[in-house]
């Protein structure tokens, strides 16, 4: 069994390598891992000059997370316990105070900021409540702008951005900007953006707060077939036990820690079968825009 040295630089157009064995664990009939969050401490009093009272508890308190390839995890828990900590600290966005975050066996506190960036654009989607289309921009531009920073010529960016909208059944709002739409259209424009870079991950931090209960499961749905049909994993934040059940798994967060068995477990070892796999063109995972959603 090979295992990529977490030590090594991480780039996401190297070539894979796996020098370096180590000491695993694997769980018979377990997902292949692709996201890894070992021990995670995410304390805001040690990197931020805000309002924080000294002697609060950490937003993360040796939190272990564990995702699958194609996997679909929930996270529940109170307001306050850490759940959007701890996906922004699994996304690459916030730097978590000690602990380590591997992407298909590469840590990501080791790469420099510009390939983090490009993981985030290339490896991972993100689907927020609102608010995360660029008002200014048509629902075409809008999907598209993440190909785009990645250096993507605009035709053929918006082009695949436009065989999106048609899966999503939207086409006819391609020239529509934000606030042009209903709240249900503007969330599957931003699913059809965090999905048109083929992510091996999407984070979703409540996707549906902002939608009535029926848009909520038609977004839902939308969302878990596109992931499906590119399988995509999705760690998905949400106060609704009828939006997590969309889920194959739900974890529960308290206090800054995951209060799930199988991820403590998992803290602190390295999943096996688990190679550095760039992102990016020569990726494993489909970036053909024809392997998209099923409607
Ligand atoms: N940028 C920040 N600066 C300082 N403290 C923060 C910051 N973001 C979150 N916190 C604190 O960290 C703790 C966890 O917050 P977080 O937003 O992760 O919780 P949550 O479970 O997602 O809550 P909610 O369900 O209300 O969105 C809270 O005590 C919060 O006040």
């Amino acid at each position: 069994m090979n295992v990529q040295n977490p030590s090594q630089q991480f780039s996401v157009n190297d070539a894979p390598s796996a020098k370096q064995p180590r000491a695993v664990h694997t769980q018979p009939g377990a997902p292949t891992p692709v996201l890894h969050g070992i021990d995670l401490v995410m304390d805001y009093n040690a990197t931020s000059r805000s309002t924080i009272q000294p002697g609060q508890p950490p937003a993360l308190n040796h939190a272990n997370f564990l995702v699958g390839e194609g996997e679909r995890v929930a996270i529940m828990g109170p307001s306050g316990s850490g759940k959007s900590t701890l996906l922004h600290v699994l996304a690459g966005i916030t730097k978590p105070t000690t602990g380590r975050v591997m992407f298909r066996g590469a840590d990501i506190d080791r790469i420099s900021e510009a390939e983090r960036t490009r993981l985030r654009r290339q490896a991972f989607g993100f689907v927020f409540q609102s608010g995360q289309l660029l008002p200014e921009l048509p629902a075409v531009e809008n999907v598209a702008l993440p190909l785009m920073l990645s250096g993507m010529p605009y035709r053929e960016a918006t082009d695949r951005a436009l065989s999106w909208l048609d899966r999503i059944g939207l086409r006819h709002l391609m020239f529509s900007r934000p606030g042009e739409m209903s709240g249900g259209q503007m969330q599957r424009v931003a699913i059809a953006r965090a999905l048109c870079v083929n992510p091996a991950i999407i984070f979703a931090d409540e996707p549906t707060g902002a939608l009535d209960q029926n848009t909520g499961r038609d977004v839902m749905q939308l969302l878990m077939a596109a992931a499906a049909a590119n399988n995509a994993a999705v760690v998905l934040v949400t106060h609704d036990p009828n939006i997590a059940a969309f889920c194959g798994r739900t974890v529960h967060m308290r206090d800054g820690i995951v209060l799930d068995a199988a991820n403590q477990r998992m803290g602190g070892a390295m999943p096996a079968a688990v190679g550095a796999v760039p992102v990016g063109p020569g990726s494993s995972f489909p970036r053909n825009p024809s392997q998209g959603v099923a409607r």
